[in-house]
């Protein structure tokens, strides 16, 4: 079995996780899996944003990022969010490294395409792979903000299921887990909502099209569909709430939604 995954944590469930998410995490790492996680925290810098009275709005679900915003995103994501995760970790007994992007130029970004509209976003050139296996090598579950650099040392902010994508692509790892506030992609089949167990690129294509697959859902099943072309295997969304839910994705299936080929 490969031994390692990427785990992504939404800041929409973030501050819930309880103590046991932590504990089932440490209980796979003492199994022998290795997890990194690339987590988002955008609830947690639109909050910081609205007091401090800067204003900022989505643009296609991208945070229009200033000179301004962009030291607020950097602050809550590679600051406050990545320590309280690492400390988690810690207190469940797992040893942890947390690292922004721009550490050891982690990520690699350049602008997106509509740089114009939305400043400074970036889209993902390169990553370090070598720094998360030795990061790992050491025993210690590498926990990544999504902030990216290029060579004129220029930050940028960048969507964390976009990251996640770009960081288990680079890695070569089988499977992306990513946890977040709902049990997978939810269809409405007979009047009733329901938890569709795989899904398509095409699927996926056509639910989006429908508007079934809307707002934060959307760069969740692009980075999936991006990074599934290559080495990646599946991309497994599921709810941070359900017991057991990462020992259950990782080795045993049959829980949330599976975007496969
Ligand atoms: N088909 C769908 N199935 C489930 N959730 C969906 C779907 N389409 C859109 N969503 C929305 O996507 C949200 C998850 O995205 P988001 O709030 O950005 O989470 P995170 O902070 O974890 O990245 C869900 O809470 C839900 O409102
Ligand atoms: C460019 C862009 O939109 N960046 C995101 C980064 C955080 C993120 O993606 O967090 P979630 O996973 O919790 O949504 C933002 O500024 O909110």
């Amino acid at each position: 079995m490969e031994q390692r995954f990427v785990m992504k944590c939404g800041g929409s469930t973030l501050a819930a996780l309880p103590d046991s998410f932590f504990a089932d995490l440490r209980g796979l790492q003492e199994s022998g899996v290795k997890p990194v996680i690339v987590h988002g925290g955008g609830p947690a810098i639109s909050e910081t944003l609205t007091k401090l009275g800067i204003e900022s709005e989505f643009v296609n679900g991208l945070r229009k990022t200033s000179d301004e915003v962009l030291d607020v995103v950097e602050m809550v994501l590679a600051g406050k969010i990545n320590k309280e995760i690492v400390r988690k970790i810690q207190h469940s007994g797992a040893k942890s490294i947390g690292l922004s992007g721009v550490d050891g130029k982690l990520i690699k970004a350049q602008p997106v395409a509509n740089a114009a509209e939305i400043g400074f976003v970036g889209d993902v050139t390169d990553v370090n792979a070598d720094i998360i296996a030795g990061v790992m090598e050491m025993g210690y579950i590498p926990v990544i903000a999504p902030i990216g650099i290029d060579d004129a040392s220029q930050r940028y902010n960048i969507n964390a299921d976009t990251a996640a994508g770009a960081v288990a692509s680079h890695l070569g790892v089988e499977r992306m887990i990513v946890v977040t506030d709902v049990p997978g992609i939810l269809k409405t089949i007979d009047g009733r909502k329901q938890v569709l167990p795989t899904v398509t690129v095409e699927e996926i294509e056509a639910m989006i099209a429908s508007g079934e697959i809307y707002g934060g859902m959307i760069p969740k099943v692009r980075a999936a569909i991006q990074c599934i072309q290559g080495k990646v295997r599946e991309v497994v969304i599921v709810n941070g709430d359900e017991p057991n839910v990462l020992s259950k994705a990782v080795l045993e299936g049959g829980i949330g939604t599976r975007i496969v080929r």
